[in-house]
């Protein structure tokens, strides 16, 4: 056996097909895991897809159908479930639900209103009960008490539409009697458009999304881009009201790229040939070099042309090709080495290599013949080579095979060398793509993972702390949506080269993506990771030049440690993001250490954000109103409308605590929103029901005030309120307005031009430049709190109030005082010539019914105002 693979190696062709055969397998199994690995990366970010758009769809479709919480609302201020004028108000309510074509109401289950009725005269008269294709969820509805989905089903409006029903019930008797429906119909088509699900289209992905009939137990096609079915989908799946919805993606060319797979495949395959001709060559070497031995033994100073054959064949290879004796001594070499040594072959044969090279250079060649000889089998190393000839530099990949004859005596040593320079290039251009973060060249999540193993290693061996800094720029969403993507990113790049230089060598700044940073610092005490926390932002915070901008931004950074605050990486990311979280509630621009307490508090604010999705079609959320009054005369001549939330298992949680989470979580926008369109409505009630005239007061939080359509927003609800711009007052944070001087001072141009008053709450503890100030379309400076609470006894409380009334008399602002107590408080008020105040002096914030009854004695606040 042994014999005769032995007889067969010794075929040139034998050789080459096996060592074909053997290399190119090995390659096919490289290149396939490679491919196997992308694939794999690109489903994870096609599943971030897939998660981000059913994020979407579900966000409009609870939208959507909210519209039933409103109409229960209504149904519950009108007695006898009817509701006049169905009509006008579903016109008025329909186009903060979009997607809702019509909404119902049916009492014992028959639809006896609809809007619009136009075109829908046919629903009037339906029993639910007995509509065949949507019954199922009637019934369902009244048992389970909760709003179900019925469809997607043809609509007789045409197209394709769901329908959500919401049961209510009446209380008689101390029982809950089922009382009928309301529903909405809502257009499918619009759900998808508001998602933009047809991006996807764009981004080259195909998609699908279906859910499994409740009747037929089959899969229905909901939407479907394509008519063939898709390869090896990403599926995702989210709950839709008494059902689920299934998402699938896959990208139109196939995962991964087949056509880089090709390449990588006929590239194997020519290396695999290369590699089978090589050792065909080297085989046929010893063959020849036999048969030559044994004819110069023959015929003394007669060439043989096979030899010359062999030659031509040895030259016409781009490879380094030559051959030693065992002493190191140069047998014979090929033109492409000549190119090495500068040289022609004949000079070099018969010297060795520290004829030509360095001692150390020579060494090393020296050292890895040996290596072969010893090994007695192909060895391989890579060197880098400069030539003589050309001056050319590159790395080379060697394979030194010691050579022997048929009595297997060493002949000497047999070397290739091939240039794999631009594949070495190659392949760190890759990894550097897989490690790096290609915007600012930073590590990457997955590098960052690898250098915490490793560093964590060390400190635990060495018994040190290892510090974990996480980073984020506070309101950098503002910079993106203001000023685009290309200065955020080029901020991004330019605060990264700042924050590079302040760290050490071991230490390591790695971008997250978006615009969190991550900061390693490997053995270094509490005292050492809090002065570089402070480091950081002072550079952070420095103006950076973009463009014609020059913008300051500033950053929030949670801060933890091994190991007190984590054993391993994902636990101390999670304790540094937790620790952030609070930086930023703590009024940004600082940093805060992980501490026992935030770990019960990041609990606490995951389950509030989470319930603060529903509390809005919950009715969980309400306003109370606080009396403002003017010190002149003791008239209340407006009111600031607060948000109140109440939930069943927390009871009333403060806005101080739920509007952070509600900005984070990106809640803050349909909040604010309602919060304005419910104190308007409110207004023009009152307005209607003959109170005097006087203005409510809106908080508006940075997040809304820099959203893009503001403007746009407040004007809508003012129309559709019919409430005149002048008794709708919005209050702006300082802090919110110094963000971003520019763009406030447009808004607030947009606004007031509209005829909407802006005032500036908590004036004083911000930043404000009083040249900003002045541009600032004001009306009214709200004195914080924290400079009233303190007149009596802090002469620079005082101080500070009687110049913020002085400063707004000489840009012919008003002033308010806010979180009035004590009559001293509003003495110094009056003495001073501040024109109004606000706070439990004169009246707590209350509900509709009690500021209701305030208003119509406004004289318990009159004496108030007039007692001595
Ligand atoms: N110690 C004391 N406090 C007084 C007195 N008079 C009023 N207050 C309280 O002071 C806060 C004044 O509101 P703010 O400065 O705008 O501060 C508000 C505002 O920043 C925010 N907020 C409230 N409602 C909304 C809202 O609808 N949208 C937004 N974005 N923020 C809101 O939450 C903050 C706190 O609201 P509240 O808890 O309702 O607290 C209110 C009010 O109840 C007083 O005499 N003494």
């Amino acid at each position: 056996m042994n014999r005769t693979a032995r007889v067969h190696l010794r075929d040139p062709r034998t050789v080459l097909v096996v060592v074909f055969v053997l290399s190119f397998v090995l390659l096919i199994l490289s290149i396939y895991n490679l491919h196997t690995l992308e694939s794999e990366k690109e489903r994870a970010k096609v599943y971030t897809i897939a998660a981000n758009y059913s994020y979407d769809i579900k966000f409009n479709l609870d939208r959507a159908l909210s519209s039933t919480y409103t109409l229960q609302a209504l149904l519950t201020q009108n007695d006898g479930g009817f509701i006049r004028n169905f009509e006008e108000i579903a016109e008025e309510i329909l186009p903060s639900y979009p997607g809702v074509i019509e909404l119902a109401i049916a009492p014992r289950g028959i639809i006896q209103q609809v809007a619009p009725l136009q075109g829908n005269e046919k629903a009037l008269g339906l029993n639910l009960f007995e509509a065949k294709t949507q019954n199922k969820e009637s019934f369902l509805a009244r048992e389970s008490g909760k709003l179900t989905l019925a469809g997607p089903l043809d609509l007789t409006q045409g197209g394709i539409g769901l329908v959500g029903r919401l049961p209510i019930f009446e209380d008689r008797d101390n029982k809950e009697h089922f009382w009928g429906f309301v529903a909405a119909v809502i257009r499918i088509s619009e759900i998808f458009d508001n998602a933009k699900i047809a991006q996807l289209d764009q981004e080259e992905l195909m998609y699908e999304m279906w859910r499994i009939h409740p009747d037929s137990k089959e899969k229905q096609i909901i939407l479907s881009s394509t008519r063939t079915p898709l390869i090896d989908p990403v599926v995702y799946t989210f709950d839709v009201p008494n059902g689920t919805w299934t998402i699938a993606i896959s990208p139109e060319k196939g995962w991964g790229s087949p056509v880089l797979f090709m390449a990588r495949v006929l590239m194997a395959l020519m290396f695999a040939l290369m590699l089978a001709y090589m050792a065909k060559l080297v085989v046929e070497l010893k063959i020849t070099k036999v048969a030559l031995e044994s004819q110069v033994l023959q015929t003394t100073g007669e060439k043989n042309v096979l030899a010359r054959q062999f030659e031509v064949l040895l030259n016409a290879i781009p490879d380094l090709i030559w051959l030693k004796d065992p002493n190191g001594i140069y047998l014979f070499c090929n033109k492409a080495f000549e190119r090495l040594y500068g040289a022609k072959e004949h000079e070099i044969v018969g010297k060795s290599d520290y004829d030509f090279v360095n001692f150390q250079l020579a060494d090393f060649f020296r050292t890895h013949d040996i290596i072969a000889m010893d090994a007695k089998e192909p060895v391989r190393n890579e060197e880098e080579l400069s030539f003589k000839e050309d001056g050319y530099n590159g790395l080379f990949e060697t394979i030194k095979t010691p050579v022997f004859d048929k009595n297997s005596e060493l002949l000497g040593v047999l070397g290739v060398s091939r240039d794999i320079t631009a594949r070495r290039e190659d392949e760190e251009k890759i990894q550097k793509l897989e490690y790096f973060d290609p915007l600012t060249s930073l590590p990457n999540k997955l590098q960052l993972r690898l250098r915490v193993e490793h560093d964590l290693k060390i400190v635990q061996h060495q018994n040190e702390q290892l510090a974990v800094l996480f980073i984020d720029f506070d309101h950098f969403k503002n910079i993106n949506d203001t000023l685009g993507h290309a200065i955020g990113d080029e901020l991004l790049v330019k605060v990264s080269k700042r924050l590079k230089p302040l760290l050490r060598q071991v230490d390591t700044l790695s971008r997250q993506g978006g615009d969190e940073f991550v900061v390693i610092l490997p053995g270094v005490s509490v005292d050492d990771a809090a002065h570089m926390a402070k480091r950081l932002l002072q550079a952070i915070e420095q103006p950076i030049k973009l463009d014609t901008n020059e913008l300051i931004v500033t950053a929030s950074i949670g801060i933890a440690l091994y190991p007190n605050d984590g054993a391993d990486i994902d636990t101390l990311f999670k304790s540094a993001d937790a620790a952030m979280y609070l930086a930023k509630q703590n009024g940004r621009n600082n940093y805060r250490f992980f501490t026992s307490e935030i770990q019960s508090r990041s609990a606490r604010i995951l389950s509030l954000e989470n319930a603060l999705r529903y509390a809005h079609t919950r009715g969980e959320l309400s306003l109370h109103y606080q009396p403002q009054i003017s010190l002149s005369d003791g008239k209340i001549v407006g009111v600031e409308a607060l948000i109140r939330w109440n939930h069943p298992d927390f009871g009333m949680i403060s806005p101080v605590e739920f509007i952070p989470i509600a900005e984070e979580s990106g809640q803050i926008l349909l909040i604010g929103e309602w919060v304005m369109r419910t104190a308007a409505t409110r207004m023009k009630q009152w307005m209607d029901m003959g109170f005097p005239a006087m203005s409510v007061a809106v908080n508006l939080s940075a997040v809304q005030f820099h959203h893009a359509h503001l403007s746009k927003l407040v004007s809508t609800i003012i129309d559709e309120v019919k409430l005149p711009p002048w008794f709708l007052e919005i209050e702006l944070t300082e802090s919110a307005a110094a963000q971003n001087p520019l763009h406030a001072i447009e808004t607030m141009n947009e606004l007031s031009e509209k005829g909407i008053r802006l005032s500036i709450d908590d004036f004083g503890t911000g930043y404000s430049s009083l040249s900003y100030l002045k541009c600032f379309k004001v009306y009214k400076l709200k004195i914080d709190q924290s400079f009233i609470r303190d007149i009596g006894i802090d002469p620079e409380d005082r101080e500070i109030v009687k110049i913020i009334i002085a400063l707004g008399k000489s840009l012919g602002l008003k002033t308010i005082a806010e979180g009035v107590e004590t009559k001293e408080q509003l003495d110094f008020l009056k003495e001073n010539g501040c024109d109004e105040a606000q706070g439990y002096y004169f009246s707590e914030p209350l509900n509709v019914t009690d500021i209701e009854a305030l208003l119509r004695a406004p004289e318990i606040i009159l004496r108030k105002n007039n007692s001595n």
